[in-house]
């Protein structure tokens, strides 16, 4: 084999195995706030590269699974896995690390209100100490469709704009994989529209996609798409939600 031919083959060996590690999972886990378990015997595998929706009525634990998928929140019982490691053995700095690698859009989009939005959103960079990697921010911004409002406070703009904002802000790390919970939620059908072709376009850039939302429409037009599956919390487990979505 040529040169260049083995090192094709070493990287597609590479690419192969990082590509199917699972970003995280959840074994057997359980996960109570008070003495009654709120989630019981939840197994999933998030593949690199998988696009998953999270659906079921409010209060079955949505927030809480994402809390579980990014390690905010501990198992009660069983094991959860981020970037092969187990969150129980890890230490506050070291999800710090894994947690960089990760996205996050929160249900409150909660922005520091006296800062630009530009400043906002660049902040998980500047706090990891990579605010030379700063130059993509407008190109971010106008991708995000928010490129006319770099100056803005946060308390003048839209739910929707705010909703932009912060998946731009989760996304300015560049991180392997991007947990939403209820991205659309404030949003009207063109804007939560808008906001899913942002997520299909991350999902083919390779990045792992989870959306908690109770918005069916919206998971019917994202599986037009995307090969997108959907689970349910349902009676506190998790399950594969049936063809008719
Ligand atoms: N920190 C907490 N302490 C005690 N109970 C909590 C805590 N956080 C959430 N809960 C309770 O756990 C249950 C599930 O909450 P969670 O926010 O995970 O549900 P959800 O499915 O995301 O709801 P929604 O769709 O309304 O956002 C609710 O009954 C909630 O009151």
């Amino acid at each position: 084999m040529g040169k260049d031919a083995t090192a094709q083959a070493a990287f597609r060996a590479v690419f192969h195995v990082r590509n199917t590690r699972p970003v995280i999972a959840l074994e057997q886990v359980s996960y109570a706030y008070g003495p009654e378990p709120l989630l019981t015997d939840v197994n999933l595998t998030l593949a690199a590269g998988s696009f998953y929706f999270l659906t079921g009525p409010s209060g079955t634990g949505k927030s809480t699974f994402l809390k579980l998928c990014y390690g905010e929140l501990k198992p009660t019982t069983g094991r959860v896995t981020i970037f092969d490691r187990n969150v129980k053995d890890m230490k506050r700095d070291e999800l710090a690390i894994a947690r960089r690698r990760m996205g996050v859009v929160h249900q409150d989009c909660q922005f520091l209100d006296h800062l630009p939005l530009a400043t906002n959103v660049a902040l998980p960079l500047t706090v990891a100490g990579r605010g030379n990697e700063l130059d993509d921010l407008s190109a971010l911004l106008a991708w995000v469709g928010l490129g006319g409002l770099a100056d803005a406070l946060p308390p003048t703009l839209s739910g929707g704009e705010r909703q932009r904002a912060a998946l731009a802000r989760a996304v300015i790390t560049s991180p392997d994989v991007l947990l939403a919970d209820e991205p659309t939620g404030n949003l009207d059908w063109d804007m939560s529209q808008r906001l899913l072709a942002l997520l299909v376009e991350l999902n083919r850039m390779g990045k792992t996609i989870l959306v908690a939302t109770h918005d069916m429409n919206l998971i019917r037009a994202a599986k037009q798409q995307v090969n997108a599956r959907v689970l349910r919390i349902r009676d506190k487990r998790l399950q594969a939600a049936g063809a008719d979505l």
